[in-house]
């Protein structure tokens, strides 16, 4: 690791770059390789300090525009945003502005803008964590905050930009039967556990091991209300990398894990390999596949509107004109994957969404539509899980600004459709 976290802070700024400039994903540049050439503790903290700045930008820009006649370029912004939001993260005054001053210094084209970046810095770093905390938290962009005001309301969605700003714990799904001592993890009600500041996941005890996977409270769930049980035919419809699968695969259930993308089943077949589970690894179109199943799990394709606390480049990165696609795919899945349920099998349909397009109606026109179906709501009731949680139609709605004194949880919708006999 690079004591003086030069090399994690320059790969922060390319990150801030390919996000706020191309319009990329963060995920999309990890897996394309953007930080592979760094040691692990630094990759680490280079998407930590990117995901930080993203999450404050609001503020950050804010603070910046008071010492900015004109607007620098998109990279010395970066630098001067990150640069930013370690000051007012109270990191020590000397070794940040030395740090961006010799970073800038050493670019090809904005060497020229030392004195700059060094004047801006010493300004922000007398008004400190003060003005910080002063500023509203940053708001959703209106291509999503507008039809999520339209359907929680206006406080929800002020609640839901806090849970943003504060990022979100790590939560782990511990394999049934593994011991591990995880030190300052502590279990949510509904029994993931929980660490604030993990740092390197890999570095962990017991990950090696394959002892846990990372999986957000949240996304635990649905898996929780399949229930799979030993020896039944699962169909994980849209499975990778994987963390529901191997929920399933824990409980002894025979478990077809399916999805369109290879990259993704890599990652998935590395999860089982890491935590010794099995399961049938089928590379297909969800809407191509054929078979007979005692339940599904449709973990469909969303917006991802729910993940934002750990992934506040999607508001940058996109801007809502993919919605209606995506609307459409999930009800051909949930229409296709009925087809290949046995009478009396369950369908567990979920998405990591806050639109209720993608979850609550989706469920409301698959009753009316899908022969044979209704909701179970006992299927809902499970150890933590909040009566207020659950929907009129009988879905579960969970929001990032729930158990807030906890640390959050994603956003997810969840639906247990059963099919008669
Ligand atoms: C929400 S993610 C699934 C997350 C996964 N269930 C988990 O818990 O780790 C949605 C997945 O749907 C897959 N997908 C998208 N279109 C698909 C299709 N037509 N057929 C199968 N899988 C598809 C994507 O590759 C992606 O892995």
């Amino acid at each position: 690791m690079d004591d003086s976290g030069t090399a994690a802070r320059r790969s922060a700024i390319y990150l801030l770059d390919q996000v706020l400039g191309e319009g990329r994903l963060m995920s999309e540049c990890l897996g394309a390789g953007a930080l592979d050439r760094l040691e692990p503790a630094d990759r680490a903290r280079a998407q930590r300090l990117a995901l930080d700045t993203l999450r404050g930008l609001e503020r950050v820009d804010r603070l910046l525009s008071k010492h900015l006649k004109r607007m620098p370029a998109l990279t010395v912004r970066n630098v001067l945003r990150l640069g930013t939001m370690e000051l007012c993260h109270g990191a020590a005054a000397h070794g940040v502005v030395n740090a961006m001053v010799e970073i800038v210094g050493k670019t090809r084209r904005f060497g020229h803008m030392k004195g700059l970046v060094n004047a801006v810095l010493r300004k922000i770093a007398t008004e400190g964590p003060e003005a910080w905390a002063a500023l509203r938290a940053p708001r959703l962009p209106k291509w999503l905050r507008n039809p999520l005001v339209a359907a929680w309301g206006s406080p929800a969605v002020a609640a839901m930009e806090l849970a943003h700003l504060a990022g979100a714990p790590l939560d782990i799904t511990l394999r049934p039967g593994a011991e591990v001592d995880l030190p300052g993890a502590r279990a949510v009600p509904t029994g993931s556990l929980r660490l604030d500041d993990a740092g390197q996941v890999s570095a962990l005890p017991g990950y090696e091991a394959g002892a846990w996977w990372v999986q957000d409270a949240a996304a635990a769930l649905p898996a929780k209300v399949l229930a799979a049980k030993p020896g039944e035919r699962i169909l994980d419809m849209c499975a990778a990398p994987g963390g529901k699968t191997l929920q399933m695969a824990a409980t002894g259930a025979d478990v077809v894990a399916l999805d369109i993308s290879e990259a993704r089943l890599g990652r998935l077949r590395e999860n089982l390999a890491r935590t010794g589970l099995k399961a049938e690894v089928v590379i297909s179109d969800a809407l191509r596949h054929d078979g007979q199943y005692d339940a599904i799990l449709l973990d469909a394709p969303c917006s991802a509107t729910g993940t934002i606390r750990r992934h506040p480049d999607l508001p940058f990165a996109k801007d809502g004109s993919e919605f209606g696609g995506l609307i459409e795919l999930q009800s051909q899945m949930l229409a296709h994957a009925w087809g290949l349920l046995k009478p009396g099998g369950r369908l567990v349909y979920c998405t990591c969404s806050l639109l209720p397009d993608e979850g609550e109606v989706q469920i409301e026109e698959a009753l009316e539509i899908l022969p044979g179906a209704r909701i179970d709501r006992d299927a809902l009731a499970l150890p933590g899980v909040e009566p207020d949680w659950v929907t009129e139609e009988g879905g579960l709605r969970l929001r990032p600004d729930y158990w807030a004194d906890l640390g959050g949880m994603d956003g997810f919708y969840i639906a247990c459709l059963r099919k008669s006999l």
